[in-house]
């Protein structure tokens, strides 16, 4: 781990979830400064400031996460201009391109723009990142080593992906989650107790992820191995592949609908 000084703006889900990980990678709470207006229950030992005045003209960040709503962010910005030179910024809000930091902290700050989830937490995140072009190869490890702490890490060099990228693994972790929760509401309407339904989902969502995970299979020969012709399985997935109403299409709606907002959010 090469990171020393982070800059933590904005402490909610994202933020939290990534401070959660850092520290039980072994970051030290002494090195995170978080500044957020309301962040309540923080790990012992970070800093946390309510207002970026307050941040001490000798802490220096040698990066900088900038994790505040997008709706936000451009009120906010000004106040970190000061920083650049000496910090990379590392955006995580959806929508926002490297441009748009640009022009409120300065052409010249250095910015990537990434976009995690919230597994983070339990350091199985994965995080995509873009680099604006002025960004130096050593704050690009920066970047890298502080997001595999919490997870993978991809690299991609077409900005105009990461909209896609987003609307994937940013809010995907959202849709499995849906999952268990429908899952669990199909079993009580079944005919199951809801702790049991709960239960049952929430063990075959994380352990399926598990098994997708370690197994050298694709995703579609993993469901091929569950599903015996004429059996019980089969028949659900005459429901979930119908080519007009299944998984499919539903989920390609889901992910053009997420793409486009994230597009309307770049502004
Ligand atoms: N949640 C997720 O799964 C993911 C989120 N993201 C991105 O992360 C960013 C944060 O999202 P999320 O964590 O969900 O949102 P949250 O609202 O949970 O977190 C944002 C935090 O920033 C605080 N804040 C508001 N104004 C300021 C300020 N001026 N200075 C410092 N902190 C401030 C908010 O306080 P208050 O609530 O009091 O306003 C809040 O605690 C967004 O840009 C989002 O696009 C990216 C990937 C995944
Ligand atoms: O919902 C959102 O806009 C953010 C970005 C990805 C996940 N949460």
């Amino acid at each position: 781990m090469i990171v020393t000084k982070i800059l933590l703006v904005g402490c909610g889900k994202m933020g939290s979830a990534m401070l959660a990980g850092w520290l039980e990678r072994g970051i030290r709470a002494a090195d995170v400064v978080v500044v957020d207006p309301h962040a309540q229950g923080l790990p012992d030992g970070v800093t946390v400031l309510g207002d970026v005045d307050l941040l001490s003209k000798t802490f220096i960040p040698d990066i900088t996460i900038l994790a505040v709503k997008p709706q936000v962010m451009a009120e906010v910005l000004p106040a970190y201009a000061r920083l650049a030179g000496q910090t990379v910024f590392l955006s995580i809000a959806a929508g926002k391109p490297v441009a748009f930091f640009r022009r409120h902290l300065g052409e010249a700050a250095a910015v990537i723009r990434a976009m995690p989830n919230t597994p983070a937490a339990v350091q199985r995140g994965i995080t995509v990142c873009f680099a604006g072009a002025n960004v130096a190869q050593e704050p690009r490890a920066l970047a890298q080593s502080l997001l595999e702490a919490v997870g993978e890490v991809a690299w991609i060099d077409d900005e105009s992906q990461m909209d896609a990228v987003t609307a994937v693994s940013g809010s995907g972790p959202a849709y499995v989650f849906l999952l268990a929760e429908v899952m669990a509401a199909a079993g009580v309407a079944a005919g199951l107790p809801a702790d049991l339904a709960d239960r049952l989902a929430r063990a075959t969502v994380s352990g399926g992820g598990e098994l997708l995970r370690q197994s050298l299979d694709s995703s579609a020969q993993l469901r091929v191995n569950v599903t015996s012709p004429g059996g019980t399985t089969a028949a659900a997935l005459a429901v979930l592949m119908d080519e007009a109403k299944g998984m499919a299409p539903l989920m390609t709606d889901a992910v053009a609908a997420a793409t486009k907002r994230g597009k309307e959010l770049a502004g």
